[in-house]
């Protein structure tokens, strides 16, 4: 194999709790995660020149920051091919919009560089580099919808009702760290009971993300006019729930035009996993 085309699936947090801060600044949370078939697109191509190019990547991001090289960079010792790499990333996902798409970029090249380069890394391993990147990382490693506890590793898949999504980006970036580092964040919530409801959970971090961005919380209050709507991870993106695809699809043609959405169904697999599996 000398090329690999595969997508960086966008996650939603179905919801999100922040039960605790830990001795190295990183937060002890709860979270239900589940995956869209909507994202970037990652094309990997071996090449002559012993070189990670990446072509099509947000100008603001220098090639040694992005989570694609760095994620390459990780498989290194590992490779049994004396090869470069060229990758061509087609963008989709808003940049610090809580869908994750620097972790997702990151875990589809940790997944289709092992087989380019026949690392022969299993996902276990896979997950414990990815983990080193960020901790939205494993989730798209091991490619299931998951219960997460830990800082988002811990990680008990689990089957969820597939929905369709309206995602609204309100075009503003919310960075991680800023949240997680405000005074004003909850951090007290207690962990769940066995045999909790979705009904009983929320976005710990939506209402300080509303205060600081009022452009969120317009947002929320349009999509609460036609589903349940939710932010995801740190924000600033939104998601509202529908049963069918079509309906999700006829309030987005009602969407301000200031604001970006998209419509996609929900998957309990990674389509990432689905597409590798399907090249192999
Ligand atoms: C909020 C979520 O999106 C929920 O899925 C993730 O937990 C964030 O995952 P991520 O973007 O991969 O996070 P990282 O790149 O590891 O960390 C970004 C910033 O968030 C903080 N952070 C992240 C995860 C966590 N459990 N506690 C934290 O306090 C880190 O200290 C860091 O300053
Ligand atoms: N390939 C990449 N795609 C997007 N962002 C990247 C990439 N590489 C590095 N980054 C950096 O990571 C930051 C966070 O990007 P990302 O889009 O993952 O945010 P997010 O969706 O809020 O993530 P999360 O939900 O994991 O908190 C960006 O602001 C950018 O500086």
């Amino acid at each position: 194999m000398t090329e690999l085309t595969l997508l960086a699936p966008a996650k939603l947090n179905l919801f999100l709790h922040v039960n605790g801060r830990r001795d190295d600044g990183y937060h002890e949370l709860e979270t239900l995660f589940t995956f869209l078939n909507y994202g970037d697109t990652l094309h990997f191509a071996l090449c002559e020149q012993d070189h990670i190019s990446i072509s099509g990547a947000p100008a603001d991001i220098p090639l040694h920051d992005n989570l694609i090289y760095k994620a390459a960079q990780k498989l290194i010792p590992y490779r049994k091919i004396q090869q470069g790499l060229d990758i061509q990333l087609v963008k989709r996902l808003p940049m610090g919009g809580g869908v994750g798409g620097g972790s997702s970029d990151a875990a589809t090249t940790l997944l289709a560089v092992n087989k380019l380069w026949q690392c022969g890394l299993n996902i276990n391993q896979l997950a414990a580099l990815g983990v080193t990147l960020g901790a939205d990382v494993p989730v798209f490693v091991r490619g299931l919808s998951a219960h997460a506890q830990g800082i988002g590793e811990q990680l008990k898949p689990v089957k969820l009702p597939e929905k369709a999504y309206l995602v609204v980006s309100p075009g503003v970036h919310v960075s991680t760290a800023a949240i997680f580092t405000h005074p004003d964040l909850p951090r007290t919530t207690p962990k769940l009971k066995s045999g909790w409801q979705l009904s009983e959970t929320r976005n710990d971090c939506e209402m300080l993300v509303k205060k600081l961005y009022p452009e969120v919380e317009k947002t929320l209050l349009w999509l609460l006019k036609y589903a349940p709507s939710k932010m995801t991870g740190t924000g600033a993106c939104c998601f509202a729930e529908f049963d069918s695809v079509a309906a999700a699809e006829r309030v987005l043609q009602q969407l301000p035009a200031n604001w970006q959405g998209f419509v996609a169904t929900s998957a309990n697999r990674s389509p990432a996993h689905t597409q590798l599996d399907v090249a192999l």
